[in-house]
């Protein structure tokens, strides 16, 4: 072959190898863009241990759901995960009208008068609300799949007792903030039908759309209606105690990837600002105060691990374990090689920074090392640590220069929410005051 014609075979060659090596680079990188947006943290060439699910060929991910978010339940963690989640999957997230603040106008029964235009009609739902079954099923699409978190009562009561201390005229007449002094005789405090009386008396059972002045043992057949009420639309109620074995749950009655629930511990109080473990006498005076709660929980728990018996109890605790591994991982690569729950003053990321419901109460958040950075990986990582407040105003925002962006016809809207009977302001959501 004369020469001329072997360089030019060699330049063509070498044209060829440089085309496959661009190639080759270029979907390098895009996967690397897209497994650090999606912050994949999961083996998945390691197949999930537990049997599979029932059915086969195996279902698409379920994407419509509501969570009714209770109050002082681990809500707020679930809540961001199914956020996340729906801004992955690019789907529309119910939320509340601006009057009714980061809320569904709570406490008032929930109506979907309560719901911003632009983030209607909706795949997810997940701000606190009281339950009413026939408006939450007027607004979310059929198939829609319902589930809500329970706590143990004692524990629940004195986060409560803490957390909304100053807002709570029951919780403000007891000489020193003594948790002790108002179980010991409740009814010296607590005055039915008051303003914010929700968050002194079974709250889980007022959440639910129950009457918490109903006493489950005077009254047993008020409590079987009620637990039969939940039953009929809850494909799920999960447990904060097993909150892991509770996500594996989830995510196999939706079908969702390991990863898709993912988390960090959001909303949690500073040691300081709680009781390391409520005292025995106490805790049984805070079940006795919250009879109808307590009674609920009992009933869910047991309903709960009775479940986790028919999935395999070993094989849930093993994808437990394997999602708190995951979740190790992802937040030593978000907030540092010690990721540490830090009080809102030492978080510098704005965007980060939890709302505080008083000077007495601490509540805890994280920080990206390096500030708030940027690229796909921040972004998942800030959304990761991002509080209620800013989660559902952030979303709101993005919703709305979609709808913008994308005109679609108006919802029927009948009239815009009336405004509220009280000062919802005054509900601790907001962002803090300066
Ligand atoms: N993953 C996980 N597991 C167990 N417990 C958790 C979890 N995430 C949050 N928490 C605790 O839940 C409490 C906050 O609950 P909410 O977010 O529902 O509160 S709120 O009603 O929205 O204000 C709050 O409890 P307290 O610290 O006792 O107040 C959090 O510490």
């Amino acid at each position: 072959m004369p020469i001329l014609q072997r360089l030019q075979q060699a330049t063509k060659m070498m044209s060829r190898r440089k085309i496959l090596l661009l190639v080759l680079g270029c979907s390098t990188v895009s996967l690397l863009i897209h497994q650090g947006a999606q912050l994949s943290w999961y083996p998945r060439l390691f197949p999930l241990s537990c049997p599979p699910l029932q059915d086969s060929p195996p279902r698409p991910k379920h994407l419509t759901v509501a969570f009714l978010k209770t109050h002082k339940t681990a809500g707020t963690t679930v809540q961001n995960i199914l956020f996340r989640f729906a801004e992955r999957h690019n789907l529309t997230v119910a939320l509340p009208h601006p009057r009714c603040e980061h809320q569904f106008c709570y406490p008032r029964n929930f109506s979907a008068r309560f719901v911003h235009p632009a983030t209607r009609p909706p795949h997810v739902l997940a701000s606190h609300l009281r339950f009413d079954r026939a408006e939450l099923e007027g607004l979310m699409p059929p198939g829609t799949v319902y589930v809500t978190i329970l706590r143990e009562p004692a524990a629940m009561f004195e986060s409560l007792f803490t957390y909304y201390n100053q807002y709570c005229p029951a919780f403000r007449r007891v000489p020193n903030a003594s948790l002790e002094a108002f179980l010991r005789a409740p009814e010296a405090y607590y005055r039915a039908g008051e303003h914010f009386a929700m968050f002194a008396h079974n709250t889980l059972a007022y959440d639910l759309g129950g009457d918490p002045e109903r006493s489950p043992r005077a009254d047993p057949a008020y409590l079987a209606g009620l637990i039969r009420r939940v039953e009929e639309v809850f494909s799920l109620v999960m447990i904060a105690e097993y909150f892991d074995e509770s996500l594996v749950l989830l995510r196999r009655l939706l079908a969702w990837d390991l990863d898709d629930v993912l988390y960090a511990k959001l909303n949690a109080r500073a040691a300081g600002s709680r009781l390391a473990a409520v005292p025995e006498a106490l805790a049984r005076a805070a079940r006795a105060w919250n009879a109808l709660d307590a009674a609920l929980y009992a009933h869910f728990n047991a309903s709960f691990w009775r479940r986790v018996a028919r999935a395999g109890r070993a094989c849930v605790e093993r994808e437990a374990r394997e999602l708190r591994a995951a979740r190790e991982r992802l937040l030593r690569r978000c907030f540092g090689d010690e990721p540490a729950l830090r009080p809102a003053a030492q978080i510098r990321t704005k965007q980060l920074q939890p709302w505080q419901p008083s000077r007495k109460v601490d509540i805890m958040g994280y920080d990206l090392p390096g500030g708030s950075g940027a690229g796909p990986a921040s972004e998942a990582c800030l959304k990761l640590a991002m509080p209620e407040v800013q989660y559902s105003s952030y979303l709101l925002r993005k919703q709305k220069r979609r709808l913008a962006a994308r005109p679609r016809p108006e919802p029927v809207l009948d009239h815009p929410p009336p405004p509220p009977p009280r000062p919802i302001r005054a509900l601790p959501r907001g962002p803090q005051g300066p």
